[in-house]
């Protein structure tokens, strides 16, 4: 192949063969990122060096913030969170479900989409991983329930603070959430997009808006009182969020 014509060539087959490597990152298919997210969870020994390589679990972070929220930046391999959302972006509508709510005195207001993880196979391995995060707190095991969070155009949460009780395996067997996190997999997400996660209880008073921030996770023990703001943008602000459980005691605080 002569040399000459590359650079004056704007066709775009001679640009796919140029940068083959571009290419294939553009056309990842969400079967493919699926078997590439399933890979890096499945190697333990793997994730057990990148949970080192942080400094461990959330446990003592945790610990350490005193209640308030914390926003861990850069927190999965960065692999690991286009393959989470590559997946997101591709799941069929039908697996998504609207959670409405006009506000009352059990629930806060609100609307958005959501589809439980442990119903989307491709995303079976977060499971683990999220498990891996905080296996117990303060001594006791927990149990982590996680889904897929979708917000579009106006969809929002208003003032909450997490507090819930679920059944699981029957009714005398009640589960309580005790830590929240929001893993935010929307990239480049700006202020002017609305959907910010609007702490109300900062240290200090007040109300401070975290801007999603792609790869990042929001995490804090509940209860702790915040909202999300109103979605203005024509795009879907997505993701992962849940709560680590903790077995409810018989006449114990929640
Ligand atoms: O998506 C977020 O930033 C927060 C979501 C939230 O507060 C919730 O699902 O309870
Ligand atoms: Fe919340």
């Amino acid at each position: 192949m002569a040399s000459v014509a590359v650079h004056e060539d704007r066709s775009p087959r001679r640009r796919l063969w140029r940068s083959p490597r571009r290419v294939e990152e553009g056309e990842l298919s969400p079967e493919r990122a699926a078997r590439r997210l399933a890979a890096w969870a499945e190697d333990a020994a793997r994730q057990e060096r990148w949970l080192a390589s942080r400094g461990g679990g959330l446990e003592a972070p945790l610990l350490g913030a005193g209640g308030g929220i914390l926003r861990l930046r850069d927190f999965l391999p960065l692999e690991a969170a286009e393959n989470t959302l590559r997946v997101l972006e591709a799941l069929p509508e039908s697996v998504w479900s609207l959670s409405e709510q006009g506000g009352d005195a059990n629930a806060a207001e609100h609307r958005f989409w959501s589809a439980d993880v442990a119903d989307v196979p491709q995303l079976a391995p977060l499971r683990g991983v999220f498990w891996r995060l905080l296996p117990t707190l303060r001594g006791e095991p927990t149990l982590p329930i996680f889904s897929c969070g979708r917000y579009g155009a106006s969809d929002h949460i208003g003032r909450h603070n997490d507090e819930g009780d679920t059944p699981i395996f029957g009714p005398g067997n009640i589960f309580s959430r005790k830590v929240a996190a929001i893993w935010h997999l929307t990239r480049e997400w700006q202020e002017s997009e609305g959907g910010a996660l609007v702490d109300l209880q900062p240290e200090g008073g007040g109300s401070i808006s975290h801007v999603p921030i792609f790869n990042s996770l929001v995490v804090f023990e509940v209860p702790h009182w915040h909202a999300v703001s109103r979605v203005t943008a024509e795009r879907y602000r997505y993701s992962i969020f849940g709560w680590w459980h903790q077995k409810k005691v018989a006449g114990g605080p929640g």
